[in-house]
């Protein structure tokens, strides 16, 4: 036994499942997890000291790579003067501003502690600004685990076999209608069968939880239309597309102007942050100006807003995104390079930082029914593969990979090897 299997024995008697999320378990791919003990640059090293290459990023938020010194300064300077203080900070401030300089559509945003938070009460808001219940979302998106979003969801929910959890009320449930991602006619549908019900459309503009699937072209732009049509608020859920694909996020790499903005992950600097935020005479239904209700004890916590700037600051340098593009697509040629090579059938997708791996002889995967046809168990074969060359990917066949600027061409070429090698064992 390693330490880490040491460790996780030990986790299951007072973590359920071991765990404080559950893909971590390895529910997904078979086998224990791995138990981390630090991380530097594009590293990760386990409690036994294996180096592994890391694609995870902490789930996307470590797109500078680990321990970057920009962000560890801001932190240890920040912690000088405090913890917490539950009162307005000037950091706050310079962190709203930066967002609205980011992201055009949004003219007035609210820092929260999580992406749940964010998209939970991104669309309380909308609901509250049309005054209608349903909202409508796609199936094998995922936007947090708040009740009325944990239907037909990814990410977890997909590995582990279970796409609505129990323990949310039926008539909770009732109100969320599910579409699937790049089809409108489905979108079209239900909102000709309730055409004054549907309050808002939640999407992640790149679909990120069930592996990764870019828009069609036109998907997001008549997603635009069809809720200026029906008078339905329009939530782009970019709590991990935000800052990862394009500083201006999904919004400007596709020029579509959604109404509220969910953010989390990159946006706290490897802190636990997120944020929302859009049209000023929505955010303005928000209490203190509004009626709608949100709060949070330690919501703009100064540590966390210096480690989200620091992070932020860093994202502007001239050709940050090109650099980063670049990188994945140098990755990804070569993994379609070693797969042709021992003739796996596979295929891959990317947006700037962001790809997928999909083990299917589909040229492209474009939706969740043809994620659903691709080779499961090759793929919790292969990550076990890769595991043992030092490459650590997500343990689960719904989740996107990520790259960081940390990552040198040289770890690059490395993991192209060692997947060379896992695709030969395969
Ligand atoms: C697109 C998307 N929305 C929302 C969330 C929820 O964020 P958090 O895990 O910070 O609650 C996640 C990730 O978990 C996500 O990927
Ligand atoms: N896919 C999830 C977020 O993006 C993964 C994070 C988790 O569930 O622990």
């Amino acid at each position: 036994m390693n330490k880490s299997s040491e460790l996780f024995e030990q986790a299951k008697k007072h973590i359920p499942g071991g765990v404080n999320s559950p893909v971590r378990a390895f529910n997904g791919v078979g086998g224990t997890p791995v138990f981390f003990a630090k991380a530097d640059g594009a590293c990760v090293y386990d409690v036994d000291g294996k180096e592994y290459i890391d694609y995870v990023g902490s789930w996307g938020p470590m797109i500078l790579g680990h321990n970057h010194p920009a962000i560890k300064t801001a932190v240890l300077k920040a912690v000088e003067n405090g913890l917490s203080f539950g009162a307005p900070t000037e950091v706050e401030v310079t962190m709203a501003d930066k967002v609205c300089e980011f992201l055009p559509s949004v003219e007035k945003v609210r820092m929260v502690n999580s992406g749940t938070e964010a998209t939970m009460t991104a669309i309380r808001l909308a609901r509250g600004f049309t005054g209608r219940d349903k909202l409508l979302k796609f199936e094998g998106c995922y936007h947090g685990h708040a009740d009325s979003l944990l239907v037909k969801a990814g990410s977890g929910l997909l590995t582990m076999g279970v796409p609505s959890s129990p323990g949310i009320p039926a008539d909770v449930a009732a109100h969320t209608l599910t579409a699937e991602f790049n089809n409108l006619d489905s979108v079209r549908a239900l909102f000709e069968a309730q055409p004054d019900d549907i309050a808002c459309i939640i999407v992640e503009p790149v679909a990120g939880n069930m592996n990764c699937i870019p828009p069609n072209d036109g998907f997001l732009q008549g997603l635009r239309d069809l809720c200026d049509e029906f008078k339905a608020v329009l939530i782009f859920d970019e709590v991990m597309t935000g800052f990862r694909v394009a500083k201006g996020s999904c919004q400007t790499l596709y020029n579509v102007k959604p109404d509220l903005t969910t953010l989390g992950k990159i946006i706290g600097g490897g802190m636990p942050v997120g944020a929302f935020g859009g049209r000023a005479d929505i955010m303005g239904h928000l209490a203190p100006d509004g009626p709608v209700y949100q709060a949070g004890t330690l919501s703009g916590n100064p540590v966390a807003m210096a480690a989200g700037l620091a992070a932020l600051e860093q994202l502007e340098a001239d050709g940050f995104y090109q650099e980063l593009t670049d990188k994945t697509t140098y990755l990804l040629n070569g993994i379609k390079a070693q797969a042709a090579k021992y003739k796996v059938a596979m295929t891959t997708s990317q947006v700037g930082g962001m790809f997928g791996l999909f083990f299917t002889d589909k040229e492209k995967v474009q939706s969740f029914a043809e994620v659903m046809t691709c080779d499961a168990d090759k793929f919790k074969r292969f990550f076990h593969l890769c595991l043992e060359q030092g490459i650590y990917l997500a343990p689960s066949a719904f989740e996107a990979g990520f790259v960081s600027a940390a990552h040198s061409y040289e770890q690059l070429d490395k993991t192209i090897a060692g997947i060379g090698k896992a695709l030969e064992q395969l």
